[in-house]
C-alpha cells in the first residue's frame, strides 16, 4: 500500500523522531537521499551542472545540504537564495564549504534545477519573486524537494504559480498531493526516501499490485456460481444499446459466478438491446431473478428512474453508473446499503451543483463531500481516480493509461465494481479494486497504444490471473 498523510501527522511524527534523533539526523537522510535519486537522474555527478533554489525553512535545508553532497563529488552547484537573511545556517555553511557558490541570478544552462522553496510549510501559490524565478526556467528539468513548491500538500489543490516537477523526492511518507489531481501532476514520478517515523493510519491511499491480489475474490475449492455470487445489470436502452453490452462485458470478467442482465421496458422493445448483449455475452442470463448486486445506469436514458428504482427495492448492495446517477435522489438515494456511485467530473458537478472546473480542481474534496452527503463509497473517475468512504478515508487509483480515457470505458468499470460487490467485497474494497484492475487491464491490453473499452474488459481475466500467479 502506497500511505499519504497530511502534514499534521507528518509534523507529529517528525517530533517524536526529533526527540529519539541526534540533533540534523533526520535532514541529514532527508538530503543524502535526495542527493542519490539526484545524481541518478543525473547519470554522473562529476561535472554536473545544478542550480539550487532555496527558500526559508528547512525545505531549503534540505536542498543545501544535498547540494553540498553533489558538490563534493565534483558537480558545479550553483544556489539562488530567496530570503537570503532567513537561509538555513548549517545547509549554506555546507554548500559553500563545498565549493557550491551563491549566484545572484542563475547561469545560462543547467543538467538539473532542485526546488527547495517551499515544502510542508508552504501555503498558496508561489509568491511573486519565486513564481517569476521559476517562470523563467520552466525550460529545465525539475526535482521538487519534498513537494513542488506553490502546489497544496494535504489537498492536491493548484491555484497559481507553481513548481511542475519531473521527479519529487518525498521524506518520510508520501503527502496527499502526491497521488491526488491535480497536484499529482506537478509531482512528475515520485521517489520516497524513508526517515523510519512512526505514523498513524494513514487517510489517502493507493492500492499496489500485491493489495489488489490479496484482495480479489477467489473461489472457494466447493463454489458453485450462486455462491460465487450473481451480478445483475440493469443498463441500455434503445438509444444506447452498446453501453448494455460493454456493461455485461465488465460484469462478466469472471469475478463474479453469474451475470442476469435486465433490459428497461418490454421484451419486445428490448429485443435489439438483448441480441446485442447474448451475441456478445452468451453466458448471461436475461430476465429478472435473484442477486448479490445490481449494477444501473449506463445508456438507461428515459428508463434510468425506473431501472434504479427496480434495483434498489431488492436489498443488496448497488453501483450507480451514468444516467442513474441525475435520478439517484428523485429515487430516494441508496438508503444505507453498501453502494458505489461513480460519476466522472461533470456528472458529479451535475448531482452537486458545482460548476465542473471546481469538481476537477479540487478532486479530493469533491469526492470526500460527495460520499458523505450520499451516504455511500464516490468513485470520482479521471487521470488518478479517487475513492471516498463516506467516513473520510480515500484510495486513489495511478494505474491506467490516458488511452482509458474512450468512450465505454465507464460502462466496463460499472459492471467491474458489481462484480466485485457481488462476489462479497465491502463497497469501497469493489470500487478501489475494480478501479485498479480496470486500469492494469488497460495497459496489459495494450501497453503503448489506444485500446478500445471492449479490449479492456476482455483483458481483466488475463489480469487477474496474472496478479494471482504473483500472490500477494
Ligand atoms: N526539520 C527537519 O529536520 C526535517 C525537515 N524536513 C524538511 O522540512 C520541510 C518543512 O520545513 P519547514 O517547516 O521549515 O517549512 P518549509 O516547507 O521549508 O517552508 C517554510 C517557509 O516557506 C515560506 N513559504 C510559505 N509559503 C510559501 C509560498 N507559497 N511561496 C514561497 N515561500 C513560501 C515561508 O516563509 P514566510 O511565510 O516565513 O515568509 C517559510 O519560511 C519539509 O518539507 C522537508 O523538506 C524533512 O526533511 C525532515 C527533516
Ligand atoms: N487521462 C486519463 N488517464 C487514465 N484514465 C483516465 C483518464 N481519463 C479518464 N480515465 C478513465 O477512463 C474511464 C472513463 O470513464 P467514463 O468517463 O465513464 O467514460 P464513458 O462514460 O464514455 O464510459 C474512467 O475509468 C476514468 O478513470
Ligand atoms: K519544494
Amino acid at each position: 500500500m502506497r500511505r499519504a498523510h497530511t502534514v499534521e501527522q507528518v509534523r507529529t511524527a517528525e517530533e517524536a523522531a526529533f526527540a529519539v534523533t541526534p540533533d540534523g539526523a533526520l535532514m541529514q537522510r532527508a538530503a543524502a537521499g535526495l542527493a542519490t535519486a539526484l545524481a541518478d537522474l543525473l547519470g554522473h555527478v562529476y561535472g554536473a551542472r545544478v542550480l539550487l533554489v532555496v527558500g526559508a525553512g528547512n525545505n531549503g535545508g534540505d536542498t543545501l545540504h544535498a547540494g553540498a553532497r553533489l558538490a563534493r563529488r565534483g558537480a558545479a552547484v550553483d544556489c539562488v537564495l530567496l530570503s537570503p537573511d532567513r537561509t538555513h545556517h548549517g545547509g549554506l555553511a555546507a554548500l559553500r564549504a563545498a565549493g557550491g557558490r551563491v549566484v545572484q541570478t542563475p547561469g545560462p544552462s543547467y543538467d538539473v534545477a532542485v526546488d527547495g522553496i517551499v515544502g510542508i510549510g508552504g501555503s498558496g501559490p508561489l509568491r511573486p519573486e519565486a513564481a517569476a524565478l521559476v517562470g523563467s526556467l520552466s525550460h529545465l528539468t525539475w526535482v521538487a524537494v519534498d513537494t513542488p513548491s506553490g502546489v497544496g500538500v494535504d489537498g492536491g489543490l493548484v491555484d497559481g504559480p507553481h513548481v511542475a516537477a519531473d521527479l519529487t523526492v518525498t521524506f518520510g511518507t508520501h503527502k496527499p498531493v502526491h497521488l491526488v489531481d491535480p497536484g499529482a501532476r506537478a509531482c512528475g514520478v515520485v521517489h520516497l526516501v524513508d526517515l523510519g517515523l512512526d505514523l498513524p493510519p494513514a487517510p489517502v491511499e493507493a492500492l499496489q499490485e500485491h493489495d489488489v491480489a490479496a484482495l480479489l475474490p477467489q473461489p472457494a475449492p466447493a463454489a458453485h456460481k450462486y455462491t460465487r455470487g450473481v451480478v445483475g445489470v440493469r443498463a441500455g436502452s434503445a438509444d444506447y444499446r452498446g453501453a448494455g453490452v460493454l456493461s455485461v462485458s465488465g460484469a462478466a470478467c469472471g469475478l463474479a459466478g453469474m451475470v442476469r442482465f435486465v433490459p428497461a421496458g418490454s421484451l419486445e422493445e428490448a429485443a435489439p438491446v438483448i441480441a446485442l448483449v447474448q451475441a456478445a455475452h452468451p453466458e448471461a442470463v436475461v430476465g429478472t431473478g435473484r442477486v448479490q448486486a445490481w449494477v444501473v445506469g449506463s445508456g438507461g436514458g428515459d428508463s434510468s428512474a425506473e431501472q434504479l428504482r427496480a434495483a434498489l427495492a431488492d436489498d443488496v448492495p448497488v453501483v450507480v453508473d451514468a444516467d442513474a446517477l441525475s435520478v439517484l435522489e428523485e429515487c430516494g438515494g441508496v438508503a444505507g446499503r453498501p453502494a458505489v456511485l461513480t460519476p466522472h467530473a461533470g456528472e458529479l458537478a451535475r448531482m452537486t451543483g458545482v460548476p465542473r472546473e471546481e469538481v476537477e480542481a479540487d478532486q479530493l474534496g469533491s469526492a470526500r463531500r460527495a460520499a458523505a452527503r450520499f451516504g455511500c463509497v464516490v468513485m470520482l473517475k479521471s487521470r488518478h481516480t479517487v475513492v471516498a468512504h463516506p467516513d473520510g478515508r480515500v484510495r486513489v487509483t495511478t494505474v491506467g493509461p490516458p488511452w482509458l480515457a474512450t468512450a465505454g470505458a465507464g460502462d466496463v468499470l460499472g459492471g467491474l465494481v458489481g462484480a466485485l460487490l457481488a462476489a462479497g467485497l465491502s463497497a469501497y474494497d469493489a470500487a478501489s479494486v475494480g478501479s485498479w484492475v480496470h486500469g492494469a487491464a488497460a495497459a496489459l491490453a495494450r501497453p503503448e497504444g489506444p485500446v478500445s473499452a471492449a479490449e479492456v474488459a476482455r483483458a481483466i481475466p488475463e489480469l487477474c490471473a496474472r496478479l494471482l500467479r504473483e500472490g500477494p
